[in-house]
This record gives C-alpha cells, sequence and structure tokens, in this order.
C-alpha cells in the first residue's frame, strides 16, 4: 500500500468516543501535571467496581472522530501530557495503534501513556508503535474486579521499566494476590497499588503495604477524586 493510501486509510477510521478534557493526572508516577484525557467508549471487561461504566454499553458512545480530527483537538490544550484511555482504550487494536503513532507524532507531547486492562495483548502494540513517548499503565484485574480470567500474562512480563502495573485493591485477599503476581512476573516497570474507593480504606492499604516489606511498591491514590466530586465527569 502507498504512503498516500495508507494515509487516506487512517483518514477514514473513525473512533468511539466519550469526551476528550484536560485536567491534572489524577493517577501514576505523573500524578499532577496538565494532561488531556482522550476517553474512548468500549470494554470488553466489566469490572465490578468499575468507576466508569458511562463509557461502555448499554451506554452509547458520545461522538465518533478521526484520528486526525483527535490529534487537532489534543494539540489545542496547552498540556504536554496525553492519556488515552476508556473504556479500554486498546479495544480498536490497529487503529488504537495508529492513533498512539499519530499523538506521539505531536512534538509539543513529551508523553503519551495509555491505561489498559490486562486483557489486550501488549506484544502487538510494542511492536507496531515505537515511539519512545508511548507508555503502558497496565492493570492487572484481581479477584474481587470478577475480570482475573481476561487478563493476559504475558503482558505481564513484557512491561518495560517506563511502564507500569497497577493493582486495584477491593480487599486483603486481592492484595495477598497481587503479591503473588509479582513473585510470579517480577516486573520491570513501576508497581503501584490503589484502593478501590470507598470499599478499601486508604490507611488499611498502607498499613499492610508496610507490614508486607515491599519497599518498591508505590501507594496510588486518585487525587482527582479528592479535588473534585467522585461523581463528576470530565475531571
Ligand atoms: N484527573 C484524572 N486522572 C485520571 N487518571 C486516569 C483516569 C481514567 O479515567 O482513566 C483519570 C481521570 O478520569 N481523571
Ligand atoms: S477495564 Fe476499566 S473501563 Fe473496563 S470495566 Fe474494568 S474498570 Fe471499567
Ligand atoms: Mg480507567
Amino acid at each position: 500500500m502507498s504512503e498516500a493510501a495508507v494515509g487516506r486509510e487512517t483518514q477514514a477510521i473513525r473512533l468511539p468516543l466519550v469526551e476528550i478534557f484536560e485536567t491534572v493526572e489524577g493517577e501514576g508516577t505523573q500524578a499532577g501535571y496538565p494532561t488531556v484525557f482522550v476517553r474512548l467508549f468500549g470494554c470488553p471487561l466489566r469490572c465490578v467496581w468499575c468507576d466508569t461504566p458511562y463509557s461502555y454499553a448499554p451506554a452509547k458512545a458520545e461522538f465518533t472522530m478521526t484520528i486526525e480530527q483527535i490529534v487537532l483537538r489534543v494539540a489545542s490544550f496547552k498540556a504536554a501530557r496525553v492519556c488515552l484511555t476508556g473504556g479500554e482504550p486498546l479495544m480498536y487494536h490497529e487503529h488504537s495503534a495508529a492513533l498512539l503513532r499519530a499523538l506521539s507524532e505531536l512534538p509539543r507531547l513529551v508523553d503519551v501513556h495509555v491505561e489498559t486492562s490486562g486483557a489486550i495483548d501488549l506484544t502487538s502494540f510494542l511492536k507496531d508503535v515505537r515511539s519512545s513517548k508511548v507508555r503502558y499503565i497496565v492493570d492487572y484485574k484481581l479477584k474481587e474486579s470478577g475480570e482475573t480470567a481476561k487478563m493476559i500474562a504475558a503482558n505481564f512480563t513484557v512491561l518495560r521499566p517506563q511502564d507500569e502495573l497497577k493493582f486495584v485493591i477491593a480487599s486483603d485477599a486481592d492484595f495477598d494476590e497481587a503479591m503473588a503476581v509479582l513473585d510470579r512476573f517480577h516486573p520491570l516497570c513501576t508497581v503501584l497499588v490503589s484502593p478501590v474507593f470507598g470499599a478499601m480504606e486508604p490507611e488499611h492499604l498502607v498499613d499492610r503495604l508496610l507490614k508486607e516489606g515491599r519497599p518498591h511498591v508505590k501507594l496510588n491514590l486518585q487525587i482527582h477524586k479528592v479535588i473534585w466530586d467522585p461523581n463528576q465527569r470530565g475531571v
């Protein structure tokens, strides 16, 4: 296929979206930095404690955009960081990869990170999206989520130092399982433990973490839920 044909193909793709907004990143190693959020519609999982059920059926996509339109919208904000989230933003496979490549080509951006569920094979993305700006923040869905069976084990062996592995913890049993997962995969990336909002007291999670003696596991609190109403969208 010629370059022009590839360009036309990319222009023809329309991705379903929920929202695009600028705020401060509420989670992970980049928490606090101004960040543009691109929330794609759709998710193949149904986590019990999901905080964004408006991002998949029976809700509907709010609008669709071409990759070019998404990039132009992102470029209209001032942030130097982008978070591609959902839903599951990698469920559109080669189209998701094309969006990541296009975003990473925006000169002002220094970081393009993806919030993904652990249920989409990352190996093809690592191969097809070459920019060093692109990083993956991968959830390992623990038992209380109800979605552990969908975890792709290979994802947890390919994470690089710039990536992040996040365990969202709803119970003591979830915490124990997370520690066992670490002992199984020994990931090279930053490891985060995050309490399920309203289900696990942050203080209890810190207590478990300190007793466990895991000096390189980091507590992750969702600061956007502290700053704004936890149910508010677009923040
Ligand atoms: N401020 C803010 N930070 C976030 N980090 C991850 C988010 C998400 O919904 O995936 C999110 C979000 O929705 N808002
Ligand atoms: S993967 Fe994320 S968006 Fe999908 S159901 Fe689970 S928490 Fe919700
Ligand atoms: Mg999310």
